[in-house]
């Protein structure tokens, strides 16, 4: 005789039958139904919590705007991956501006020595983003991770330092470029100012809070005539937009670093270039312009002065850029407060021997193998400055920073960078 068990629960499927009328059975059935509903009640509570979970990460991911460009999981693994240490004592750092010309050689040095590095950009177009994308292949092949997000985007920085402890924060970010601050001056407040504030912001309230070190710049001096630019000569007198700019950066960070215990570096660059450069400046035109046959604009300064630049070559850049996160120092805030004095550094980092421009042409000229057409123009009033020269002796004393690549040295290494990444093939396109 089959048990009450082998009738309510036959081992064939499909023969499943009830006999409602059965005593048992009705209380059996009461039960039963109660748990599907139940079951079903659980399921659906579990849908809506799943669904409320993707939506809170879809909305983390974004913005208010709703894009999904960071956020989730699989982000903040990928974060955690690139941002681990491979050396004792490495540092761990946010590198802003990571698809950027001295960003990228930065990351990729950090890396290269053991340190965990996550980077952040916006890929904006001021110049051709798909060179910024090629720098992004690259840090990826040596297992970077670059953001793609907004400095302005409060936040995504908030969960960055969620995710992250970063020990230190490299920020290049920024609008760069003198002359084109006439064409579109917010973008220079929205990057060096509002952006500045905003990474200010959150690396203050981070726990423990970062060290800072940023790209300020020889433009600060501005006006000022008397040479080699030390960094007690006076910087209140810009000449560009951009330099005020960076400028209002150094006062900003010096605030930071005075309530809130943030330590802070700040570097003035002094027209940094090489392999992986920046289209818009002089020396990368002109090689584009030479090579394509077309003229060349060189100014000049007041009474047919040439004008010079400390050129300043990127290897010797990212030398100071570590030694400046290696000798930062903590900062010294927690919760928001500051608990003791930390350090507020400033550095110039050029190469000590300025260069005028028509002598940069020359030596371009030289690499290329290719007369330059070239129209000598007075110098408008653009912001430009007749010449930079940098005294580097703090930086030398305390960064342990010594340049050791001169212009025709360095301008060799970017213009064999240029002729492989542009396809050239003995001066000529390849097709
Ligand atoms: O040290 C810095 O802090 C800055 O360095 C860089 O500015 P600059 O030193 O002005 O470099 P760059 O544009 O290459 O012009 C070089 C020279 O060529 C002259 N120049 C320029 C263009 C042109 O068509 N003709 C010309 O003669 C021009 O008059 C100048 O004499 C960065 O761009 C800037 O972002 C910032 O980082």
């Amino acid at each position: 005789m089959p048990s009450l068990q082998d009738e309510l629960f036959p081992s064939t499927p499909g023969k499943f039958k009830i006999d409602r009328n059965h005593p048992m059975n009705r209380h059996f059935h009461r039960c039963f139904a109660s748990t599907t509903t139940m079951f079903f009640w659980a399921l659906f509570l579990i849908a809506l919590t799943a669904s409320y979970l993707s939506f809170q990460s879809f909305v983390d991911s974004g913005s208010r705007y709703f894009s999904v460009s960071w956020g989730g999981i699989q982000w903040e693994k990928q974060l955690r991956h690139s941002a681990q240490t491979h050396r004792p004592n490495g540092l761990s750092v946010l590198v802003t501006g990571a698809a950027g010309f001295v960003g990228t050689h930065v990351s990729l040095a950090l890396k290269k020595r053991g340190d965990g590095v996550v980077g952040l950009d916006n890929f904006n177009s001021y110049y051709d983003p798909s060179l910024k994308k090629a720098r992004k292949s690259l840090l990826s092949d040596h297992g970077i991770f670059v953001v793609h997000g907004d400095l302005n985007d409060a936040r995504l920085l908030e969960k960055l330092f969620d995710v992250v402890v970063f020990s230190h924060v490299m920020h290049l970010a920024a609008q760069a470029g003198v002359r084109y601050a006439m064409e579109n001056p917010n973008s220079y407040v929205h990057s060096n100012i509002a952006g500045l504030v905003t990474l200010l912001e959150a690396c203050k309230s981070a726990n423990p809070q970062p060290a800072v070190v940023w790209a300020s710049s020889s433009s600060v001096y501005g006006l000022n005539e008397k040479v080699p630019f030390s960094e007690s000569d006076r910087t209140d007198q810009p000449a560009s937009l951009y330099a005020a700019t960076k400028k209002a950066g150094e006062e900003i960070t010096h605030t930071y670093n005075h309530i809130y215990g943030l330590s802070i570096t700040g570097l003035r660059f002094f027209t940094v270039y090489g392999p992986w450069g920046r289209p818009d400046m002089a020396y990368f035109s002109f090689t584009r312009n030479i090579l394509q046959g077309k003229p060349i604009t060189v100014f000049r300064g007041k009474n047919r002065v040439d004008l010079a630049r400390d050129f300043t070559y990127i290897d010797d850049i990212v030398k100071g850029c570590l030694g400046s996160l290696d000798t930062s120092g903590k900062s010294t805030g927690s919760g928001g407060k500051k608990t003791g004095p930390a350090a507020y550094r400033i550095f110039n980092l050029g190469n000590t021997s300025p260069v005028t421009v028509p002598t940069l042409v020359s030596i371009l000229e030289r690499h290329l193998k290719v007369k330059a057409k070239k129209n000598m123009v007075e110098m408008p009033g653009n912001g430009d400055v007749p010449f930079t020269h940098a005294n580097i002796s703090s930086a030398r004393k305390e960064l342990g920073y010594k340049p050791t690549t001169d212009l025709q040295t360095g301008l060799k290494k970017f213009v064999r960078w240029y002729l492989s990444y542009y396809g050239y093939n003995h001066g000529k396109p390849v097709n």
